[in-house]
């Protein structure tokens, strides 16, 4: 497959015989990866299954050793991060991107302030910031954000944090969002909240997303890629994959609970 430029049109994203060698050990080997347009993809496996690898090959922080990668009809395969990005390819950063002593309305200016004025507007004063207020309360109210506008962002819980990470990377306008566990480390009641939130901004976008919570996974993904020591085992609904006898007996050990569907972690 390596090499194999054919696209699918129905694809927003494609990787074919996308590879990742550490010291010649294969942390991603071999993945051909088809996202549609529009749809909520999971990319689920047990721990050290390459997961994050691969995220980092799509975003361009690591260089594949093998292997194309195309978004939107485009081979970005040797581009810079900031470069994919541009293009809308967005990945969603942890927390720590969040500046803790800025308001949750600062944060959120800042970021429209990257995408739109370029770094060299940061001189500039107060009032051109305050042009991007507009933007940044429809942002917060997309992500349930209005009723903490103005607390420092450090104070917020941890869900709202996550929360506010999705609004900055909305601010971005993103085609496609990469999602790192997004409901990691969560209570019950945020990791609803949350549910909720990827459900509506994915609306009008492609969402590609890592999580461990298959519970989530089930009722969020339309489709899942399962890997497992960086290759491809199964694919498909989360119906399909879940009763997959392989992918049941790469969980085991990790995750007997797939079988029967229900929460990890
Ligand atoms: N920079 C690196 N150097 C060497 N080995 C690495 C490097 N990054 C990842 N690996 C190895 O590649 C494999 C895949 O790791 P990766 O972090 O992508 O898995 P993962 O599926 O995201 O796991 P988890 O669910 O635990 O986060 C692991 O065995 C890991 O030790």
């Amino acid at each position: 497959m390596v090499g194999d430029t054919s696209l699918d049109s129905g694809c927003i994203l494609q990787t074919d015989g996308l590879s990742k060698e550490f010291l010649g050990f294969v942390a991603v080997g071999d993945v051909s990866l088809r996202v549609r347009r529009g749809s909520i993809h999971g990319l689920i496996g047990p721990n050290g299954a390459g997961k994050t690898t691969c995220f980092n090959l799509l975003t361009k922080f690591l260089q594949p050793t093998r292997g194309s990668i195309h978004f939107d009809g485009r081979d970005i395969t040797r581009m810079q991060p900031a470069e994919v990005a541009r293009l809308g390819l967005v990945r969603s950063f942890q927390i720590s991107a969040v500046f803790p002593h800025l308001t949750v309305l600062e944060n959120v200016r800042v970021a429209l302030q990257r995408t739109r004025g370029g770094s060299f507007d940061f001189w500039r004063s107060d009032r051109v910031l305050r042009g991007f207020d507009e933007r940044a309360m429809e942002l917060l109210e997309d992500v349930g954000l209005i009723g903490f506008t103005h607390r420092p962002a450090g104070e917020l819980p941890y869900g709202r944090k996550r929360a506010l990470e999705i609004a900055t990377t909305l601010a971005l306008d993103p085609v496609m969002m990469l999602l790192d566990e997004p409901t990691a480390g969560m209570t019950a009641e945020d990791v609803d909240r949350v549910v909720k939130l990827i459900r509506r901004v994915a609306a009008g976008r492609t969402v590609l997303m890592v999580e461990h919570n298959l519970k989530v996974v089930e009722g969020l993904c339309d489709i899942i890629t399962v890997l497992t020591r960086g290759r491809v085992l199964a694919e498909g609904d989360y119906a399909a994959v879940s009763r997959n006898p392989e992918v049941v007996a790469a969980y085991l050990g990790t995750d007997p609970s797939i079988a029967g569907a229900t929460t990890h972690g």
